[in-house]
């Protein structure tokens, strides 16, 4: 099956009622499709071609247990930014050897943590943070391996809050700054400099800024060898869009062939991708019930039972997701609804001006749900956190209970 290939009510390549799963499992709930995963992993790493690469999924796009299980068989890495992702990522059967740990924050604790289980590199994103590294590294009686995360100033464009390689953004280091930073990094005792990397940014519809950062990266790469230091691998970042709409990302394949192609004449250096909505956005959806239809006096509501604290994107970024009825076969009256949730905020919206033939107790599938869904989830106003479920092949697996009320408050006390 093509990647961006969906039939109009089959949502993933197994073949499973999703209406049975919403009502054995009960609403809301996220639905995860291996096949679908695999798939989307495989078009990454196939695309690579002979240019030796690794792929390190990106662990904040879904961080679930079996979903990290499903790419740990497959023989993914690993792109963390926190210590509980690479506790996850263990906990799940992923090789520490093929996890790069990002982000611009990394506490001492998480340093020693990732140091322990002999990741295989940290990137990098301040000075201050290589000294950091190099400190926790000496107490470790190690030396840690680095790449240095360069921000070439690319406009990704993408939405702002979400766009990563601009000068006014936090994240990685200047790159006018770089070679200098570098040079610091290969003097420090307890480092050992090994890649370069960067990120620009998510939901990536072009490749033009992916190209122009990567031919940054690359005459960098040439003016630190001049230096005599010599990077070993070179790690692209994630990014690459879906279509949620009516975007037309590139493929992963020619966005993949594109990057290798670029690195002719290079063949000793690591590639690495760091995929997340890619593999796993239109790997997921997110079912819900309608509860009650409403008209007000200029609209009408579909009050869903889920809300914006299941699915934030719409709320955050007015993100666009596609709404569809599971049981579409049935005659209902045809309207025009925003599809809302309980929360009480008027920004608690799933989908706006849709429309749809629906009644009450219908299900609905969000789709494109399967990165950023679940793993931005909160417990906002006291809803329990949605259930997880991953089909494989004709296997329903529930692979996290909705929450309970109780576990809401189990950590807290009131002071006697
Ligand atoms: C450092 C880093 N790598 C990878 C990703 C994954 O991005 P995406 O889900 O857009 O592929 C992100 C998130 O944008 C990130 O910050
Ligand atoms: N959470 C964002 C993507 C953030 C990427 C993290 N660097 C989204 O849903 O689109």
């Amino acid at each position: 099956m093509d990647y961006f290939a969906y039939k109009d009510q089959q949502l993933f390549a197994e073949d499973v009622s999703l209406e049975a799963v919403a009502r054995k499992y009960g609403t809301p709930c996220y639905v995860y499709s291996k096949a679908t995963i695999e798939r989307h992993w495989h078009a990454f790493d196939r695309a690579a071609g002979s240019q030796p690469h690794l792929i390190c999924y990106a662990v904040k796009a879904n961080s679930n247990l079996a979903v990290l299980n499903v790419m740990a068989k497959l023989g993914s890495g690993f792109d963390i930014v926190s210590g509980g992702e690479l506790t996850r990522v263990l906990k799940a059967g992923g090789d520490p050897s093929k996890v790069v740990f990002s982000g611009v924050g990394k506490t001492q604790d998480e340093i020693a943590l990732a140091l322990k289980h002999n990741i295989k590199c940290f990137n990098v994103e301040s000075r201050s943070e290589l000294a950091r590294i190099n400190e926790v590294a000496e107490q470790a009686g190690k030396k840690a391996p680095i790449s240095i995360r360069v921000n070439p100033d690319v406009d990704a464009k993408t939405h702002p809050y979400i766009s990563t390689g601009l000068k006014d953004n936090k994240f990685g280091v200047e790159r006018q700054q770089a070679v200098e930073i570098y040079q610091y990094a290969n003097s420090l005792p307890f480092l050992n400099v090994v890649g370069i990397d960067c990120h620009i940014g998510s939901q990536l519809t072009d490749l033009t800024p992916f190209v122009d950062a990567l031919d940054i990266l690359l005459a960098l790469i040439d003016e630190l060898a001049q230096q005599n230091i010599h990077i070993k691998h070179l790690d692209v970042g994630g990014g690459l869009g879906v279509t949620y709409n009516d975007e037309k990302p590139p493929h992963p394949d020619q966005y993949t062939q594109a990057i290798a192609e670029r690195l002719e004449g290079r063949e000793d250096l690591l590639l690495i991708f760091e995929p997340g909505r890619a593999i796993m956005a239109n790997a997921g959806v997110l079912l819900t019930k309608v509860e009650f239809l409403k008209q007000g006096a200029e609209k009408n509501f579909a009050i869903v039972d889920a809300a914006m604290n299941d699915l934030i994107r719409p709320a955050l970024y007015s993100a666009w997701q596609n709404i569809i009825p599971l049981n579409a076969a049935l005659e209902r009256p045809k309207a025009v609804y925003d599809i809302v949730g309980p929360i009480c905020e008027t920004g608690d919206f799933l989908g706006k001006g849709r429309e749809l033939t629906i009644a009450p107790d219908d299900y609905l599938a969000v789709r494109s749900a399967g990165a950023y869904g679940f793993a931005m989830a909160s417990n906002y106003n006291s809803r329990c956190r949605a259930a997880e479920v991953l089909i494989d092949g004709n296997n329903i697996h529930l692979v996290r209970e909705r929450e309970k009320i109780e576990q809401l408050f189990e950590s807290e006390h009131i002071p006697t």
